[in-house]
């Protein structure tokens, strides 16, 4: 087990009541679990044609939930060392010495094992299944991966990819091209997505020795690339689920693709923090309306 923040916990740094479980709750990153289960949510609303049953609606996004929350609980055990050394993740339940490494442990396990069998019990197979494989694509390739490649973003990209398609398959959905339109368009929407925060956290990252697009290349011309080419390989596949659908569908998302591929372009031209920050928040503002839109012209 993980002694320096045992010992922390021993001193006295341990919180109680509400703030402890704060400090449980925030183990899961709830803002990026909270947008992965709106697309979850959306995705099951629309392979479903919005019959579902309450029962499977929640465990769907409760077993999600709990199963993503046990994964960046993982992640966050795994690199506490690191996370110490980052000011964006030093203040971190664990090498903040507010929980023992052995809660973070128990809460990882507990919230898996729940997870899933709300997953399998309620919900079916293929969910269950995609569910672990997401989970495993998380804490064995890409939590290791950050520290020797930056091909890690790929890797991680397929982790926040496979929600949706957890989504979908809850719905009823098959595996067909649509499924593979949206997992195409979490996939390629993280690309501006991270490649705006690995600017950001340059220095942190360099510090800590993770390898990423922008520590490998420091000037940001990799990672600019990779900015606006993932924002047009975005375009398409955010329009491919249209094929038999509405040209105004089409006319929205082709309006939004330009939400991310400006500042993707001016990134790309220019690195700088306030570029970077302009295209971080414009990944945030694009998935949100890109849901809303595939779920109203469906
Ligand atoms: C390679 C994949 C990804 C990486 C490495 C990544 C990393 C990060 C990091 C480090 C932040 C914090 C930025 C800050 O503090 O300024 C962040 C923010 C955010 N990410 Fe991602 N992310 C990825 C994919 C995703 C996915 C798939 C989602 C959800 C669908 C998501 C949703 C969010 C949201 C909502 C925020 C803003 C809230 C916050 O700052 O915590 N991210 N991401
Ligand atoms: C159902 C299931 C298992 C879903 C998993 C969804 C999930 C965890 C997506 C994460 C996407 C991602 C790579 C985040 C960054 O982690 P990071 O380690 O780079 O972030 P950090 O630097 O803030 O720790």
């Amino acid at each position: 087990m993980n002694s320096a923040a045992d010992t922390l916990v021993a001193t006295g740094a341990r919180t109680a009541g509400w703030a402890r479980l704060g400090d449980f709750a925030s183990l899961t990153k709830p803002r990026i679990v909270v947008m992965e289960l709106i697309t979850v949510a959306i995705a099951m609303q629309v392979a479903s044609g919005g019959a579902w049953t309450p029962s499977a609606f929640w465990a769907a996004i409760i077993g999600a939930g709990l199963v993503a929350g046990s994964a960046n609980a993982l992640n966050m055990w795994i690199e506490q060392p690191y996370d110490a050394q980052m000011r964006r993740t030093r203040r971190r339940p664990l090498p903040a010495g507010r929980l023992a490494a052995s809660e973070v442990m128990t809460f990882s396990a507990v919230t898996l094992v729940a997870g899933t069998v709300l997953l399998a019990l309620f919900v079916n197979t293929a969910t269950t299944v995609i569910g672990v494989a997401c989970w495993l694509t998380y804490v064995a390739l890409y939590t290791p991966m950050k520290r020797r490649t930056a091909w890690n973003t790929t890797v991680g990209a397929v982790s926040g990819a496979l929600p949706i398609l957890m989504g979908w398959t809850a719905g009823g959905g098959a595996l067909d091209l649509t499924a593979w339109a949206l997992v195409g368009v979490l996939f390629f929407w993280q690309y501006p997505h991270f490649m705006a925060i690995a600017w950001m956290y340059r220095e942190d990252y360099i510090e800590v020795g993770y390898k990423m697009t922008t520590t490998v290349d420091p000037t940001g011309w990799h990672a600019g690339l990779q900015a606006v080419f993932g924002s047009i390989a975005l375009w398409g596949v955010s329009i491919l689920p249209a094929v038999s659908h509405e040209a105004v569908y089409v006319s929205i998302v082709s309006v939004l693709a330009l939400v991310m591929l400006w500042p993707s372009i001016q990134f790309c031209r220019a690195p700088s923090d306030p570029a970077a920050k302009r295209l971080l928040r414009a990944s945030l503002v694009y998935l949100p309306l890109w849901l809303v839109a595939f779920w109203m012209c469906w």
